[in-house]
């Protein structure tokens, strides 16, 4: 890619890049842009490379291969799977110890995979409904309270902030049994609190980072915050192991992988223990913002396409029923009705597909290549390998319109036309990833998507939202000239490192609707 610095490889570039933005924008608007003005960055290419290589030295000490091409990503995660990389495990260890997930070998992860995924299971999740509706049910309350008089509108808040107390606190109920009521107290409790301690420690092995690593603070504070999950997690694990024979209904995932040890002739060791924890840990953080996050794109999107707010309502009354209080009892003894919800689940994948929170980090074995159709290999060895769904999922090779926001193309096709460019008939299923594909793909799909479901149905036919950067300017006192703090023409960006945030954490306010204040 070009141009190239022969001292300071891309690092020059990646500013130029920035220029024009807020300086902490997230770094997927830089994927974004190269791939979309690829001919200035390539000029001799006749199209956009399906491998982009960057080279951040001395920041970092290996290159990244960024692979923006579906038939490319599914060489690395689902023909020939590559193990995560090494970085990506150095990240986690602070926060989860090393044995999750995310970090242990594959052969250890298909053992813990198997023991974990009965707890994600549609089956078992649709035991914890009733749940999940009661923490939606105080998030919709929440923001209700904050709505103004009649139909006026209310004081701004923070809708990312409820969000993530809300995720926090479903993951933490459906994966312990425990509520954490993150969203009942006004500040973060201790388990919140620590978990974004640890997560802050949770970086690249730079060489500054690791150098961080050697010192009593680094080492005093993973100490201390880890000490503050475990005195919570592990009496659970041991109370849940005592109980578990005598639980049956709602199984938390902790139970289900109990079961699964159980049922396999094991007896549950301190060993299951230690890999349990350090996987809760990792299911609180993998669960809560990256929820979080989308959720809050939702809200901002439907407010800049109000036909699609108002067909998702639509919906709702349509298979909920007009009155939205009627929708807890209903959704309490007809699960089955959130797998009608189809439009709501197509707006949710629409907003996944242009708001990608994640991708996967390989570290690719010796003998593996990525090779394209007439035979051109793409090497990968000593390199990060990435796949960036974010830029996957915008291009014009596998998505017709694909700068608009259009749930419909996630809908079946009622004329069965395949010439309708809309119809989505998976024509490359590898173009579509947000929770990536392949072995290690996002366990906890079905339970994001679940809890989205809700806390849509629960606040959308009662309440506008107004998610307005202009107001809060002028609520914390700051001056933002026309054309300063956008990110492709919007205020609303995605912000920091890692999975990040939105902006500002989206300020929003809310009013009641119309037809509430007829009820
Ligand atoms: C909108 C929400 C979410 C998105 C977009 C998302 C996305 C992803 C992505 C891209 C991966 C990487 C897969 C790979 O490296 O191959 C992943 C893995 C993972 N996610 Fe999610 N995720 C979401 C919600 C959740 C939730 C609610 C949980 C709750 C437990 C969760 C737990 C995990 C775990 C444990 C992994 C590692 C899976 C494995 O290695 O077997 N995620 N997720």
């Amino acid at each position: 890619m070009e141009p190239y610095s022969p001292i300071f490889g891309h690092l020059p570039l990646m500013r130029a890049l920035r220029q024009n933005w807020p300086s902490d924008a997230h770094t997927t608007y830089v994927n974004i842009k190269i791939a979309r003005e690829w001919k200035k960055y390539f000029p001799k290419a006749t199209e956009c490379p399906p491998v982009i290589y960057i080279d951040l030295w001395p920041i970092m000490s290996q290159p990244f291969a960024m692979i923006i091409d579906p038939a490319f990503a599914a060489q690395l995660t689902q023909e020939t799977p590559q193990p995560r990389h090494f970085m990506f495990k150095w990240a986690q260890i602070p926060l989860t110890g090393g044995l999750d997930l995310l970090s242990i070998d594959p052969a250890n992860h298909k053992l813990w995979r198997s023991r974990l995924s009965p707890g994600f299971s549609p089956r078992n999740l649709a035991t914890h409904v009733p749940a999940i509706i009661e923490e939606v049910e105080i998030f919709a309350d929440a923001i209700k309270a904050k709505a103004g008089k009649g139909a006026d509108w209310g004081e701004m808040f923070t809708l990312y902030d409820k969000l993530i107390a809300l995720t926090f606190d479903v993951i933490m109920r459906v994966a312990t049994g425990l509520r954490s009521f993150e969203q009942s107290n006004n500040t973060p409790g201790p388990m919140l609190l620590a978990l974004r301690t640890l997560i802050s420690y949770a970086k690249f092995n730079s060489l500054p980072n690791r150098l961080e690593r050697l010192t009593p603070k680094y080492k005093r504070n993973i100490d201390h915050n880890a000490k503050i999950m475990e005195d919570i997690l592990r009496p659970q694990i041991a109370s849940r192991l005592a109980a578990s024979d005598t639980t049956r209904d709602q199984k938390t995932i902790i139970d289900m992988a109990i079961r699964e040890v159980k049922n396999s002739g094991q007896t549950p060791s301190s060993d299951f223990i230690d890999v349990v924890v350090s996987n809760i840990k990792t299911f609180l953080f993998a669960g809560h913002d990256t929820t979080a996050q989308t959720l809050g794109w939702v809200y901002w999107e439907l407010q800049q396409h109000p036909e699609v707010l108002a067909k998702m309502r639509a919906e709702h009354d349509e298979i909920l029923g007009p009155d939205p209080k009627r929708a807890k009892p209903i959704l309490s003894q007809n699960h089955h009705k959130l797998n009608e919800l189809r439009y709501t689940v197509a707006v949710i994948k629409e907003t996944l597909r242009l708001r990608t929170p994640a991708g996967t980090i390989r570290e690719t074995a010796r003998d593996f290549q990525l090779i394209a159709p007439g035979g051109i290999v793409y090497p990968t060895q000593n390199a990060v390998t990435q796949t960036i769904p974010a830029v996957i999922h915008i291009s014009p090779a596998h998505w017709p319109r694909p700068a608009e926001f259009l749930p419909e193309r996630f809908l079946a096709n009622p004329t069965n036309d395949d010439d309708d460019p809309l119809h989505h008939p998976v024509r490359n299923r590898n173009a579509y990833r947000p929770f990536e594909l392949g072995s290690t793909r996002c366990i906890g799909e079905e339970l994001a998507m679940m809890e989205m479901k809700l806390a849509l149905v629960f606040t959308l036919r009662e309440l506008d939202v107004d998610c307005n950067y202009a107001l809060w300017d002028r609520v914390v006192g700051r001056a933002v000239g026309p054309g300063e703090g956008l990110v492709d023409g919007q205020r609303a960006y995605r912000a920091g490192q890692g999975i990040g945030y939105i902006k500002d954490n989206l300020p929003a306010r809310v009013r009641w609707r119309s037809t509430e204040l007829a009820r």
